[in-house]
């Protein structure tokens, strides 16, 4: 098996065929509903918060809400009142099944639900989705996180609509340090393993560093792409705003980190400062006009065309170019 990871990837261009990058289509359709970037905010307390959803549900952009110190039902009857689409995240405790069961009840609903705990491959999330599938049977149900194939096809089996792929690559993850597990270091590659084997969308969680990183998700095998910190220093991002020598920071801190939590226990994350890099706006359309140009030198007009191209691995023992994937 090929061992590979974002920093030594590259992709090879194909003939241009289009006039201008403005012709090349990054919109997705995940869902009941099509997205203009297959690209969607990390769930977590200092990347998204209810204006950022807002923003993003109506702006043409897929969000899902965390799950943390929030009423979900409260938050999804806002949503509704705006007339927006409602996505949240949900634990596996009794707590979490009580919200599905308020939100049938309320007639509220939800038209995605996101299953996030660390180690998706789990009974508690097999009872988790049939849970959500028997009381709200519309919802788009994503569960995760996981590792391995075996784990996406148990996920899709128990009812999962999508799976997501990603333990350990984050930038405040400290999974890999602290239990020697993950797809840390590689997860580029445990994205194309998983692939192989899911019949339903996947989303690539974790260790997006740059821009051209998406579409290398896409190439193998993401249909949506979970960005974190990348997204964490901004005005409108939800981290506390610190200075430090002059120069201004967002925190951005893991979910399973004790500044999360409350608590030192089953720590997983850290905290880290993000240098706060401008508006969110302006990202998310830098984002698309880096991804048209990622489609063009892909000699397509859509996204889909990204899986079409060769790649080459840079430096190590797998180095040499790939012609099929
Ligand atoms: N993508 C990633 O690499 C990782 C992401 N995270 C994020 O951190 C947040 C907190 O995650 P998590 O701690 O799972 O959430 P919770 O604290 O809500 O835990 C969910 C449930 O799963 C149980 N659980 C958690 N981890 C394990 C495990 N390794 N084995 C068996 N049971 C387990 C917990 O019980 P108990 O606490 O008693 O064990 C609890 O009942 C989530 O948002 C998650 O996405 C965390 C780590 C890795
Ligand atoms: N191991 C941990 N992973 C975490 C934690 N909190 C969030 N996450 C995961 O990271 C990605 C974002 O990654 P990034 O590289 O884009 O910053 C996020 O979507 C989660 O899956 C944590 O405390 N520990």
């Amino acid at each position: 098996m090929e061992i590979f990871d974002y920093d030594n990837i590259l992709l090879l261009p194909r003939k241009c065929r289009v006039q201008s990058r403005s012709e090349c289509d990054t919109s997705i359709t995940f869902g009941a509903r099509r997205f203009t970037l297959p690209v969607v905010p990390a769930n977590m307390k200092t990347v998204i918060d209810e204006p950022i959803a807002e923003m993003l549900a109506a702006g043409g952009h897929f969000y899902v809400m965390h799950r943390f110190d929030l009423d979900g039902v409260a938050f999804a009857r806002r949503m509704r009142d705006k007339g927006l689409f409602v996505s949240i995240s949900s634990g596996v405790k009794p707590q979490d099944h009580e919200t599905i069961d308020r939100l049938a009840a309320d007639g509220v609903g939800a038209d995605y639900i996101t299953i996030d705990i660390a180690h998706g491959h789990a009974d508690s999330v097999r009872e988790t989705i049939e849970h959500i599938k028997k009381r709200l049977p519309q919802a788009f149900v994503i569960a995760g996180n996981v590792a391995t194939p075996e784990a996406v096809i148990d996920l899709e089996n128990w009812g999962a609509d999508a799976t997501k792929v990603g333990v350990g690559p984050g930038k405040v993850c400290i999974t890999k340090l602290k239990t020697g597990f993950g797809t840390g270091g590689w997860q580029l590659s445990a994205l194309k393993w998983c692939a192989r084997v899911a019949t339903k969308p996947i989303i690539a969680d974790g260790g997006i560093r740059h821009h051209g990183d998406i579409a290398k998700s896409v190439r193998f095998g993401a249909a949506m792409v979970m960005v974190g910190s990348l997204f964490a220093g901004h005005e409108e991002s939800p981290g506390q705003t610190v200075e430090v020598d002059g120069k201004r920071y967002k925190e951005y801190y893991g979910s399973a980190s004790d500044f999360n939590k409350g608590e030192y226990k089953h720590v997983e994350g850290k905290r880290i400062l993000e240098p706060i890099k401008g508006r969110l706006g302006d990202t998310l359309r830098e984002m698309r006009e880096d991804l048209q140009s990622s489609i063009s030198y892909a000699g397509g007009r859509a996204l889909a065309d990204l899986k079409k191209v060769n790649y080459v691995i840079l430096g190590g023992e797998n180095a040499g170019e790939h012609l099929f994937m």
